[in-house]
């Protein structure tokens, strides 16, 4: 149900995920380079583009012995799991399982298609209300604050490897030159499905929930698999790659490239992080924050660009199938005093940040807010 100007006008912090007012800009890096000043519309808020030096010292989990079944390490691992989610959502995991030949082809395809001729790019533009296909820095949905990145997005299918959505994806987007490309994001993707499910079997066993608990809720979900490509700037300091957001999805796993540019906000100041290219970079969204009745946080992180080189990054966004309503376990309910959040669906809360909302540092409590009552009284 779409809401009503009135009802978005009715709800002043409401801001419409759509909310352009003048023409159109176009984000090709050819001409912005040639621009003396920064276009306005990337400009962000001061308060948005403060940092300190102080790197986020986070856990940096190895699952080798988790993932072999031993039990002294898997309660071990579950244990620093638990304390970095309980602090701030977010760790990092060596020893994950995951080929390295297999994310260096991930990267690799990355540039293959962010290379593309914009007008090839712009011919998979995503279409309005979609958060899947091309963006060249949401310039079609946003009229200010625009994050200096271009991104590709597409659906992934949990429990099936004969699934062709994703390589079908990238004939039909790029054509068929782009078959392997397809192939190697399918593989990818195959890849982060099995390692999130592990990931899940630690926050359970930690939140002291049945092991496969988040597991089952999950297995038959649709993920949202995200290529972010941060061109160089000249002006840095005056704009941001991805704006300060908590993931609204459940659990991102994400493998970003040498050139560092990742923050978390923790203890009151914006962390950086430094990359490690053994590792996978994890974090807690809102919705898993809902599923373990707020116990957990949704990680509060941004993007910053630099004026040197290109940045990029591959996240995968662990989504429940649409329509499953999101409700932390009973006996996790049980144990504690009341609620936090109503229950919801993933479809819902998706909806609200790709046609009312532009997903930041308040989504849920905007969504559970303004958007919950509203669908209720229909
Ligand atoms: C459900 C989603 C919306 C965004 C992609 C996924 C999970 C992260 C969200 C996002 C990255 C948060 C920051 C703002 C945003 C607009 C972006 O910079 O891309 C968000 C994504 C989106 O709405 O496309
Ligand atoms: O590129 C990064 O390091 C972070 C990107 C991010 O937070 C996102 O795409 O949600
Ligand atoms: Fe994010």
């Amino acid at each position: 149900m779409d809401l009503s100007v009135s009802d978005l006008l009715l709800c002043p912090q409401l801001n419409p995920a759509n909310d352009l007012k003048n023409e159109i800009l176009v984000f090709d890096i050819s001409i912005l380079h040639k621009q003396a000043n920064m276009p306005t519309q990337f400009l962000w808020p001061h308060q948005d583009l403060v940092g300190s030096q102080d790197e986020l010292r986070e856990p940096v989990i190895n699952l080798e012995g988790f993932l072999k079944g031993d039990k002294e390490a898997t309660v071990a691992a579950a244990h620093l799991v638990g304390a970095a989610c309980i602090n701030h959502g977010f760790f990092q995991v060596i020893k994950h399982g995951v080929d390295v030949d297999l994310i260096r082809a991930a990267h690799e395809h990355l540039d293959f298609i962010f290379n593309l001729p914009l007008a090839k790019k712009l011919d998979a533009r995503r279409e309005p209300g979609s958060v899947y296909g091309y963006s060249g820095a949401h310039a079609h949905r946003f009229s200010s604050k625009l994050p200096w990145k271009e991104t590709l997005s597409f659906v992934y299918n949990h429990g099936n490897s004969h699934d062709l959505a994703v390589p079908n994806y990238f004939t039909s987007s790029f054509g068929k030159e782009f078959q392997e490309t397809g192939l190697v994001y399918q593989k990818y993707c195959e890849a982060m499905e099995k390692l999130s499910l592990a990931i899940l079997e630690l926050l359970a066993i930690s939140l002291g929930v049945e092991r496969s608990h988040y597991r089952k809720f999950f297995e038959d979900g649709s993920s949202l698999m995200r290529c972010n490509f941060y061109p160089p700037c000249k002006e840095p300091g005056l704009t941001l790659g991805t704006g300060p957001h908590c993931d609204p999805t459940s659990l991102t796993i994400l493998h970003q490239d040498q050139v560092g540019g990742l923050e978390v906000f923790a203890n009151n100041q914006w962390r950086p992080i430094r990359p490690r290219p053994d590792a996978f970079v994890i974090n807690l969204g809102d919705t898993f924050m809902a599923l373990s009745n707020g116990r957990y946080k949704s990680c509060l992180h941004r993007a910053l660009v630099n004026k040197e080189s290109v940045r990029r990054s591959l996240a995968f966004f662990l989504c429940p199938k649409q329509d499953k309503v999101v409700r932390p376990p009973q006996d996790l309910i049980d144990r504690e005093e009341q609620r936090k959040y109503p229950d919801f669906t993933w479809s819902d809360l998706q909806e609200f940040t790709q046609k009312h909302y532009r997903a930041d540092v308040a989504t849920l409590q905007s969504f559970i807010h303004y958007f919950l009552p509203t669908k209720r009284c229909n």
